[in-house]
């Protein structure tokens, strides 16, 4: 690797000798960005600085901060110190290679200056209460639970009866070099589709790497950093490093009453025929010690420290999650003393229990195995499948992709078939335009490629698969109708995607078209026409007579060289899956449009978990063409089985390689269909707010009226504080659709209703990906539950699982009783012990309990789907013909 080329993580970790996981959290410190996972990618300035740190040579020191003091650590205080003569490279005091407790000095307490001479970070003397004032918070642990956190957790009579010196693991882990469990991409995140990433959107500053600075503290929950860790009584000298995956610390010594319990139950270990007790020993001290040569109170300490914690086999592999009982045995210890252990870092879990990856290379730590980590096979089929990154001299120009968005009946498709016309009668020669999902426009010799896919689609449910394959949304707004709810949905849509927006303000053929009301409108979504000082281009048209087309054309061909979209089409292809069907007589077909490289027939390749070689490919024109390069549609024949619109699509050399891709993610795909592929939700938001460092909480609003809608809007992004940011990504009026849920999805949002119902398919579908939709009927409760979420104080409570829906057929008058809704079950079950809800034209009119569920005369306790039922209300006799009543139960949730 030379020193100017990207590398990944893994990659260097290996050339630096530090375990990815760290590596990890020193980049995280050095506020290099988009660094997720031993995958991910480091650029060269970045690379650079590690190496240097690694070497000793210290990054370079904010200006700001104060002049480096040789500050004087407190006894008492859990503040990392690094002696003089320590060679182990230090980031904001962390050492980054953390080296094993030398039980010589592990009394030292004075400060003594850092390998060069200063203090790396600078920081003002840190308060001794305990609270973590470094400008580089710990990294948090799996599950949420930092070791460190777990640590300071636990009760103080716990840690305080330690000696100064005594091992504490959680805080030697995480408060030291940290272990970042938390890193990996959020459930729903947003995967990009293979290919370059493209210029839309914000684009990353410079590398991405801000070099070291203050960062602010103060995570919730954040643990003292390095509380209770080696570090805070071993200040005396370490080794400079240690082999990667050597254990990180000795093991501990304990006060005395709890090392004879313990040393009675070692005793009883040593008689395990895993390893006699003498070479238990001898290997025990060669390693930590040396064998010879010791004074006697050393030698005391040794034996004290045999007695704590025998040897365990030194090296494992763990490359994916792991059972507690498979990783015990292969420690060598006993699963209880495993899940004792996993406590003790505030992991519950059962023998037959899963631990991630992170954990599990911890705990192992802990037992001092050197871990080696290695990429699960999923890990190494992405690096497969990503392929190499493109160098900046084989990209070349490509079409823009465009999707037309906007309101309905605004003349979407009359503007698509206008287009096209305009294609036809400019360069084709009788060809017949065919439906396979988009089609190509060439005009001014330059290309346009249109998405036929229904706007939304585009921007959600291919998004939420993790293609995002626009470059620019054309909204269509008419201009006689103006901004209506789908095309604010459709705006809220493309920011959501960072996707420009071009507008066509369209049927100006008409006698009531307004422009200019069309873009003051506009103005209130942060539209600004270019004509009014703003970047938004706006183009009247008529889809009806053509007027305006050209310059649309015009428009695109102009957004799309802003955006300087590139791709290399001399390499093997890649590209997303935007349609497919099963084709009697072909079998099954599908869209691919190219993002990169050049896709031939006889190409092997991998499409979601499908695979196949290109039989054929057909053009947007019907036209059999043996290749398409990036931007290009094109139909192709040749899938084993029916790929989903959405998915990528990579050539591969080998057809072996393809199936055993294609077979292993058809694997996952039926165990995530378990419930543990999870979107997110505001109960387990707090939890990824410490996982991973969540910045934003995304919401999507609906409310029954504009008012609240906005009203909501408003009082929820004012909740925004230093740590997280509210972002309301669409706030509009009606029920809750399949739309609201994809887009929350695709944008890992929650979706917050205000009086209003829940589409049914929506709910199918919000239950299967996991979005969590909260309904409120008072607008404080909703602003109170977001609040507590990002203040981490969200207890989690009664969550509401809808048993079924009824529709009101007859509305029968009792005498004395009151209205009776004879209805009929359209779904689920009815339960008289429920609760309902009655929806009228998709708002929520009241709520409350059933009063009476009868099937002809008699009572009844339940009412099942495809049957009919008169139910009664408490204290309601509004029923009217066509109400939906919404049953639903309260369930307690348990806090995750
Ligand atoms: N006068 C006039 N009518 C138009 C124009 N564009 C579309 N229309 C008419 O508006 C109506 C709706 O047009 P569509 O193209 O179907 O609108 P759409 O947005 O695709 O509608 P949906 O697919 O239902 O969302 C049709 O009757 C069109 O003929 C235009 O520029 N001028």
């Amino acid at each position: 690797m030379t020193e100017k080329e990207k590398v990944r993580v893994y990659e260097l970790a290996k050339e630096v000798k530090l375990d990815s996981r760290r590596l990890i959290d020193l980049l995280h410190r050095l506020h290099v960005e988009n660094i997720k996972n031993h995958m991910s990618t480091v650029e060269p300035e970045a690379v650079q600085t590690v190496k240097n740190i690694m070497e000793g040579k210290l990054p370079p020191e904010p200006k700001s901060q104060e002049p480096a003091v040789s500050e004087p650590v407190r006894k008492t205080e859990p503040t990392p110190s690094v002696p003089a003569h320590s060679e182990g490279p230090t980031v904001a005091g962390t050492p980054l290679v953390s080296s094993s407790h030398d039980e010589k000095n592990h009394v030292s307490t004075s400060a003594k200056p850092m390998a060069n001479g200063a203090r790396p970070d600078n920081r003002s003397p840190r308060p001794t209460n305990g609270r973590d004032n470094r400008p580089y918070p710990p990294r948090e642990g799996a599950n949420g639970r930092s070791a460190a956190s777990a640590s300071s957790n636990r009760p103080a009579s716990a840690s305080t009866s330690r000696p100064q010196t005594s091992y504490n693991a959680g805080g030697t882990r995480t408060g030291g070099a940290g272990y970042n469990g938390g890193n990996r991409p959020a459930g729903g995140g947003e995967r990009r589709g293979p290919g370059p990433s493209r210029p839309s959107g914000p684009r990353p500053q410079g590398s991405g790497y801000n070099g070291p600075g203050p960062r602010p503290s103060g995570r919730p929950g954040g643990a003292p950093a390095g509380a209770s860790s080696n570090r805070s009584g071993g200040t005396g000298p370490r080794p400079a490093s240690r082999p990667i995956g050597a254990p990180l610390a000795a093991p501990p010594t304990r006060p005395a009453r709890e090392q004879n319990r313990r040393g009675a139950y070692n005793k009883d270990r040593r008689t395990t025929p895993a390893m006699s007790s003498g070479r238990r020993k001898n290997a025990w001290e060669d390693e930590n010690y040396g064998s010879k040569h010791r004074s006697k109170s050393q030698k005391n300490q040794v034996k004290q420290q045999e007695t704590v914690m025998p040897p365990v086999q030194r090296h494992i592999i763990i490359s994916s999650a792991i059972m507690v009982k498979d990783l015990a045995d292969q420690l060598g210890v006993k699963a209880t003393e495993l899940i004792k252990r996993l406590i003790g870092l505030g992991v519950m879990a059962g023998v037959n229990q899963e631990l991630d990856r992170e954990t599990a290379v911890i705990i192992a730590t802990e037992f001092g195995a050197t871990v080696e980590e290695r990429a699960t096979q999923e890990e190494q089929e992405e690096i497969i499948l990503q392929g190499e990154d493109d160098s900046p001299e084989s990209l070349t120009e490509r079409p823009p992709v465009v999707t037309v968005m906007g309101h309905v009946d605004h003349g979407k498709t009359s503007l698509l078939d206008r287009i096209r016309a305009t294609r036809v009668t400019q360069s084709e020669a009788g060809g017949i335009t065919q439906h396979i999902g988009a089609s190509v426009i060439e005009w001014n010799d330059r290309k346009v490629v249109f998405l036929d896919t229904p706007g939304h689609e585009a921007f959600t449910s291919m998004r939420a698969r993790g293609a995002q394959v626009t470059d620019v949304a054309v909204l269509v707004v008419a201009a006689n109708d103006g901004v209506m709810p789908q095309t604010v949905e459709a705006i809220n849509h493309a920011k959501a995607a960072n996707v420009p927006i071009v507008v066509a303000i369209n049927k100006i053929d008409l006698p009531g078209a307004n422009p200019d009301k069309v873009r003051t409108e506009l103005s209130n979504y942060g539209l600004i026409a270019e004509e009014w000082g703003g970047d938004t281009i706006m183009v009247p048209v008529s889809a009806r007579t053509g007027e305006g087309i050209e310059n649309l054309l015009e428009a695109l061909i102009l957004q799309a060289d802003v955006l300087e979209l590139k791709a290399n089409s001399q390499r093997a292809a890649q590209g997303t899956i935007i349609e497919a069907k099963l084709d009697k007589g072909r079998g099954p077909v599908a869209t691919v449009l190219v993002s990169r490289g050049m896709l031939n027939v006889g190409d092997v390749f991998v499409a979601g978990a499908v695979y196949g070689r290109v039989r054929a490919l057909i053009n947007d024109r019907g036209q059999r063409v043996k290749s398409a390069g990036p931007s290009m549609p094109v139909e192709v024949l040749g899938f084993n089985q029916l790929p989903e619109a959405g998915d990528d699509f990579v050539i591969l050399a080998d057809e072996r390689q393809a199936k055993s891709i294609a077979d292993s993610r058809q694997d996952r795909i039926r165990r995530q269909s378990e419930p543990n592929a999870r979107g997110v939700s505001l109960d387990d938001f707090l939890q990824r707010l410490k996982d991973e460092a969540v910045k934003e909480l995304n919401l999507v609003i609906k409310a029954d009226v504009h008012g609240s809608a906005e009203a909501l809007a408003q009082s929820v992004s004012k909740l925004s504080n230093d740590e997280v940011r509210v972002r309301v990504l669409h706030a509009g009026v009606g029920s809750i659709t399949e739309t609201d849920v994809m887009l929350a999805q695709a944008s890992n949002a929650i979706i917050v209703g205000f009086g209003v119902g829940v589409e049914n398919k929506a709910r199918q579908i919000a239950e299967k990906e996991h979005v969590d939709i909260r309904s409120y009927r008072v607008i404080y409760d909703a602003i109170d539950d977001i609040n507590k979420a990002l203040r981490g104080m969200l207890e989690p409570k009664f969550q509401e699982v809808i048993l079924g829906r009824a529709e009101v057929r007859e509305v029968f008058r009792v005498p004395k009783i009151g209205a009776i809704g004879g209805c009929y079950v359209t779904d689920g079950k009815i339960l008289r012990s429920g609760k309902v809800r009655v929806l009228r034209d998709g708002a929520v009119i009241h709520e409350g309990n059933i009063a009476s569920l009868k099937r002809f005369k008699d009572d009844v306790r339940e009412v099942a789907t495809g049957f009919e039922c008169g139910i009664g209300l408490e204290k309601f006799n509004d029923i009217k013909v066509g109400d939906i009543f919404e049953a639903f139960s309260e369930e307690e949730v348990k806090a995750s």
